[in-house]
């Protein structure tokens, strides 16, 4: 079982994809799948996306920046969110982050970090890597490395790595393994190309999964064979 778990959440999974907003079924299910796992006593990390609220590219019009750190605010709304639903079920959750200055989320410091995995919290890593430019994979990537996880799952709406999107093309076909190289080189979409350099640069294991199927995140850290696994070199 992997020990140390950054759990990379699209923000569509709390709304249901394509739509916008929140859906309190998708966190009702959301906090089901995390208790799961957290009942194993493992130290679990999360970055959640924004995509539910806005990403920085959807308005084309506006100061890129600002639109980036409209986004980011976007994560710590998402953050903040699951967190009070996460207490209400019995999860015990923190939101830490480097971009806000609210009672509710607190500042990041590594030393804090440890204590809150050693007292059975959930850390919620929100706003993002704290800059425009970038989005919550790269910020994903950043925190697995810093709180030096064993994995870095990423949990969507594909169930794995294809050789085009699977979403757009029905005849792509799914990659088992994949190198972060050939990820790389094939301009693999599923993460941005900076997450992936990094989790080469660090050596840390990727596998993407359908966050929907029921118990596929628990198998992920059980380390049974689900989604795609992004590894330095096939074996
Ligand atoms: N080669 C590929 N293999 C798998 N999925 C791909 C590929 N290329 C593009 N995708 C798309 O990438 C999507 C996963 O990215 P996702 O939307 O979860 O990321 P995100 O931008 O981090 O999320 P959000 O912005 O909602 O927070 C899938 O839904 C899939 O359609
Ligand atoms: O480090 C970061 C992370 C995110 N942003 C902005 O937020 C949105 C939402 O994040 P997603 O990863 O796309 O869900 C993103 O589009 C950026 O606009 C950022 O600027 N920096």
């Amino acid at each position: 079982m992997y020990r140390n778990v950054l759990l990379k959440l699209s923000g569509e999974v709390l709304s249901g994809e394509g739509s916008k907003g929140f859906n309190l079924d998708a966190l009702k299910y959301m906090a089901e799948e995390i208790k799961k796992i957290s009942q194993h006593g493992l130290n679990i990390g999360m970055v959640v996306g924004a995509g539910n609220i806005f990403r920085g590219k959807e308005l084309p019009g506006m100061t890129n920046s600002i639109a980036d750190h409209i986004g980011m605010m976007g994560t710590v709304m998402n953050a903040l969110f699951i967190k009070d639903y996460f207490e209400k079920s019995g999860i015990k959750t923190v939101v830490v982050s480097q971009i806000v200055n609210l009672p509710s989320v607190r500042s990041i410091h590594y030393d804090d970090i440890d204590l809150y995995f050693n007292s059975g919290y959930v850390v919620i890593f929100a706003g993002g890597t704290s800059n425009p430019f970038f989005t919550t994979d790269t910020a994903a990537a950043l925190r697995s490395v810093e709180m030096k996880a064993d994995i870095l799952v990423k949990a969507t709406k594909v169930d794995g790595i294809y050789d085009k999107d699977p979403k757009r093309f029905t005849d792509a076909v799914k990659y088992d393994t994949i190198t972060y190289e050939e990820a790389i080189s094939k301009n693999i979409k599923v993460m941005d190309t900076e997450a992936f350099a990094i989790c080469q640069r660090y050596n840390m294991p990727i596998i993407v999964l359908d966050f929907f199927k029921k118990d596929n995140l628990l198998n992920a850290v059980m380390q049974n064979k689900v989604g795609t696994k992004v590894v330095p070199n096939r074996s």
